[in-house]
């Protein structure tokens, strides 16, 4: 049932802290300042600080759950739809409507749990959480204060460190707990105007807070936690995890203390819509708290905006003085109780419970076993199988290519790695929209690994695959007589050309200097634009010079 609100409910004069959530800004690999994560992060000013103070961060995470409807109504969910064109009257909080809650959000948490080796609660609870914001028309949130549906758990994250920052570093980050929860509609302010806009279609969409523990020192630590999270909940399919379209919304919680010290005071970065964002935002935050302890000042318990502009967090609202949740329990929604399927109570139909085996069997395959399963397989390099995860649609695309050369997985990978990357981040692609499918790329290696063609032309029909996608690369080697040369005979006079108008090297290669060979092989190839069969050229050279 939908309700006809006029196009955006108009609020006039309410202001709440910038809505940070617009940018497009989506990452594909997470750069930062931040070279080493126990040094402190670097600001365009340098200014002295501690050496001993360390960064403590501990992160919470909004990821909207992947369902077709919302945690408590059957209003649809769905992103940049007209304005309040998805608000039941339980949405916009009509009195007399009540909550029924959504078994796919149920779902979704506990395989997130699973994945995360949280301990699923059989028993959870609903709580109200009171604040007053214009987008939330019930004036509170129901979430899960007092028994969330997951606890303790756990994850593993990888970023690449070392001096040559190529070497994959292994942290883990424990999960305190996830709740669900509602999210708010949105306020959009019309400064000129002084008016706030307002769209329910967000309100009552289904979340999932996942709260970390102050585990993490740095920004680029917490950036890799986050991507890391962000694959494992696309690989479950519980969250589509885009940052730019506010799926996944992170909150910091940054302090800086010295190490065996209690922790410090923690300030909350809000809102947080990308991960390059988020690594920015914790390395300011901690090097400006440092400045503040070691200047003898105090740092404020508040809570900051992350200003993309600036590259600085500044003040949104004081945290201490205004919060005070009036927590209460929900009145309209019973304890949410799971089983698994062999102790379901009599008596109860086992269609209608979440059964947490059930769904720990159809786990798919998460990023960090996927990883360890593309080394050992193929035995690539690890750094490698991070790259290949990471980027969607690639780890099939090497796969499909693997099966369909006789080639080595490791001369694949250097393909993936080197030319079709390479190519996709010049045009800034996406893997599914390559212009050379997995089988061309493989009829390439196939013609180079038999012999048929030599690397340097192996290259140049790649890049020519890459222009006519329609062609095939046998097509190329025939069009642009690019195929191997081994006609002996042919060879011969062109290697003996190359040595008679090279005297002094083949002196140098008779007396010994053998590398000096190489020179005369590379002016051989220059003359047959890189076609020539390199193993009959070397022979027939060696004899020549002897
Ligand atoms: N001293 C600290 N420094 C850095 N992070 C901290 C510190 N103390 C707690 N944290 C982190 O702050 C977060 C607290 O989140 P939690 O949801 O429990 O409370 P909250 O922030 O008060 O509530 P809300 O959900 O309303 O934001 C956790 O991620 C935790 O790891
Ligand atoms: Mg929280
Ligand atoms: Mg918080």
């Amino acid at each position: 049932m939908l309700l006809h609100i006029s196009k955006y409910i108009i609020t006039r004069h309410l202001k709440r802290a910038p809505n940070i959530y617009h940018s497009n800004i989506s990452f594909r690999r997470i750069w930062t300042s931040c070279q080493r994560c126990q040094i402190q992060p670097q600001m365009k000013t340098k200014r002295h600080v501690s050496p001993e103070m360390v960064g403590v961060v501990g992160l919470e995470i909004h990821a909207q759950i992947h369902s077709t409807t919302k945690l408590f109504s059957s209003s649809q969910v769905k992103f940049s739809a007209p304005p309040n064109s998805l608000v039941s009257f339980f949405d916009a909080s009509l009195p007399g409507t009540l909550p029924v809650l959504n078994r796919r959000c149920v779902e979704a948490a506990v395989m997130t749990g699973l994945a995360l080796n949280c301990t699923i609660n059989k028993k959870s609870l609903f709580d109200r959480k009171h604040y007053f914001y214009a987008d939330m028309p019930a004036g509170y949130q129901i979430t899960q204060q007092r028994l969330p549906i997951a606890v303790d758990g756990t994850l593993t994250y990888s970023h690449l460190g070392g001096k040559k920052r190529n070497q994959v570093v292994t942290k883990t980050v424990r999960i305190k707990q996830i709740q669900l929860e509602q999210d708010s509609g949105k306020s959009l302010h019309d400064d000129y105007r002084s008016q706030t806009l307002i769209d329910l279609n967000r309100a009552g969409v289904g979340l999932m807070e996942v709260v970390m523990e102050p585990d993490m020192s740095c920004g680029e630590e917490a950036a890799s936690a986050v991507r890391e999270l962000q694959l494992i909940l696309q690989a479950l399919g519980t969250c589509l995890g885009n940052m730019s379209e506010g799926q996944l919304r992170v909150d910091a919680n940054v302090s800086v203390h010295r190490p065996g010290e209690p922790l410090g005071v923690r300030t909350e970065v809000k809102n947080i819509n990308s991960a390059r964002y988020l690594a920015r935002a914790i390395d300011y935050e901690i090097q400006r708290q440092m400045e503040i302890v070691q200047a003898g000042g105090t740092v404020l318990n508040e809570t900051r905006a992350y200003d993309q502009k600036s590259g600085n967090t500044v003040p949104m609202r004081d945290k201490e003085g205004l919060q005070d949740y009036r927590f209460m329990p929900e009145p309209n929604l019973p304890p949410l109780l799971l089983y698994d399927s062999e102790n379901v109570p009599e008596g109860l139909d086992p269609t209608q419970v979440v059964l947490i085996d059930r769904l720990r069997a159809e786990l798919p395959e998460l990023p960090g076993i996927k990883r360890a399963r593309l080394v050992e397989t193929y035995g690539i390099l690890p750094e490698h199988s991070f790259i290949l995860v990471n980027e969607d649609g690639l780890v099939d695309y090497f796969e499909s290519v693997v099966k369909e050369t006789k080639a080595e997985p490791r001369k694949v990978i250097g393909w993936v790695m080197q030319e079709l990357l390479g190519a996709l981040n010049q045009q800034n692609l996406r893997v599914s929209q390559s212009p050379v499918s997995p089988s061309a790329l493989a009829e390439l290696v196939n013609l180079l690994e038999a012999g048929r063609i030599s690397s340097s032309a192996a290259k140049l029909i790649f890049q020519e695959l890459w222009k006519s996608p329609g062609k095939s690369a046998e097509q190329i080697v025939v069009e642009l007589d690019l195929g191997l040369v081994n006609d002996r005979e042919k060879l011969l006079r062109i290697c003996q050309t190359v040595v008679d108008t090279h005297p002094e090297q083949v002196r140098a290669i008779r007396s010994g200097n053998k590398r000096v060979l190489n020179k005369l092989i590379g002016e051989v190839q220059k003359r047959t634009k890189g076609r020539a069969d390199p193993a009959l050229v070397r022979s027939i050279l060696e004899e020549q010079t002897s």
